[in-house]
């Protein structure tokens, strides 16, 4: 696949010299996003209506890069290129017909989808740091105050880009629900050659500017039906916990009253970086238990464990709505273990950075 990608990208390139600038100088993560988002389309072409709305936010998401209709047309004949050259001997004209046709389609909604945001909505936002709290020497809780109001649903994130490296956007997720004041909280571990969230975390300042890309994510707290008064479980693995965090204050802003639990691990008891918050909302809101989790500090005192471990020390979820977020390890182990502790897979609500856009 990587041959793949790089072939890609050379070709799209070299028939396009003018779209290099429109990319990062380091291409890695992009490579990812876009071998991600074609696995997700090709996998659910047979079930438009979740590629639907997921072609849609895609198309809203690439108007901060300042995609146009026609760029759609090079990629398109750079990944057929592609195709043509890997597949080889297993490629006909009636594959490469239908290919066209599909591929088509797909850009279609996105275009529709980017041309109908372009008249109700910004491409990104421009964010003043309102605060900016080191809650660990490596994780921060940044808040920002977009320019204009940006309008989100509990659970979903942002791509976010610091003055420093231009055009390099990575996801976080909002930590809050909306608020009055319009500001969104991420929670930020800086990563080992991480450079936005070094650059957040060690390198931004309150009164800085940030850019925000559109709202996008489909891991969001029940809006009705019978579902909406399950209770529910959230299992959070170190910054995992921000979307959880989010979907919780939904919940209690909703006037809804059901038990929530919310296992919120890290490897370490100095890793619970928001634990002193979430004992604040618990003891405003007697629904909710806070169970942290630490998983590599034998002196702990509290409940030691790995999450997905740990869940089997419950009785069963089975009837809960649950949410998991947090490594991939983590949320992939996690929502096996729910499966066969009987939740229904409907009724398992995750996001992990590896699927987003
Ligand atoms: N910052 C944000 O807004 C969001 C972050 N994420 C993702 O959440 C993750 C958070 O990472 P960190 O804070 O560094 O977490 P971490 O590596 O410190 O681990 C946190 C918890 O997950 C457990 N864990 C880690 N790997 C595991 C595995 N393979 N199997 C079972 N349990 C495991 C640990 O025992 C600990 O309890 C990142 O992958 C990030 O991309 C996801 C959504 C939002």
């Amino acid at each position: 696949m990587a041959k793949a990608t790089a072939y890609f990208y050379g070709r799209l390139f070299a028939e396009n010299p003018h779209l290099r600038g429109m990319f990062p100088p380091a291409m890695d993560v992009q490579r990812e996003r876009l071998f991600n988002a074609l696995t997700r389309i090709v996998w659910s072409i047979d079930s438009p209506d979740g590629l639907t709305p997921y072609l849609g936010q895609l198309g809203r998401d690439h108007r901060k890069y300042g995609v146009l209709a026609e760029h759609y047309t090079a990629v398109g004949n750079a990944l057929l290129a592609t195709i043509r050259r890997f597949a080889a001997d297993m490629w006909s004209a009636e594959m490469e017909a239908a290919w066209v046709a599909a591929y088509t389609a797909a850009a279609n909604m996105m275009i529709d989808a980017a041309e109908a945001d372009a008249g109700v909505s910004p491409a990104w936002w421009l964010a003043e740091v309102v605060d900016h709290e080191l809650r660990t020497p490596d994780i921060a809780i940044v808040t920002l105050r977009p320019g204009t109001p940006l309008r989100f649903t509990a659970g979903q994130y942002v791509n976010v880009q610091s003055p420093r490296w231009p055009r390099v956007w990575r996801t976080y997720s909002i930590a809050n629900a909306p608020r009055p004041d319009n500001t969104i909280r991420l929670h930020v571990r800086a990563v080992g050659g991480g450079w936005v969230s070094n650059a957040l975390v060690s390198h931004t300042k309150i009164g800085d500017s940030l850019l925000v890309g559109p709202p996008v994510g489909t891991m969001v707290p029940p809006c009705g039906g019978g579902d909406a008064g399950r209770d529910l479980l959230c299992v959070a693995g170190g910054t995992g916990l921000a979307p959880l965090k989010a979907i919780i204050e939904h919940v209690i802003s909703s006037g809804r009253r059901p038990n929530v639990h919310l296992l919120y691990g890290a490897r370490t008891a100095a890793e619970l970086y928001d634990l002193s918050d979430l004992i604040r909302m618990e003891s405003s809101f007697p629904w909710l238990r806070v169970v942290p989790v630490v998983s590599e500090q034998p002196s702990y005192d509290g409940m030691r464990g790995r999450l997905p471990d740990v869940i089997r020390r419950f009785p069963s979820f089975g009837e809960h709505e649950c949410y998991v977020c947090g490594p991939p390890g983590m949320v992939d182990e996690t929502v096996r273990r729910l499966r066969d502790g009987g939740v229904p897979a409907g009724r398992i609500h995750r996001d992990t950075s590896h699927e987003r856009i």
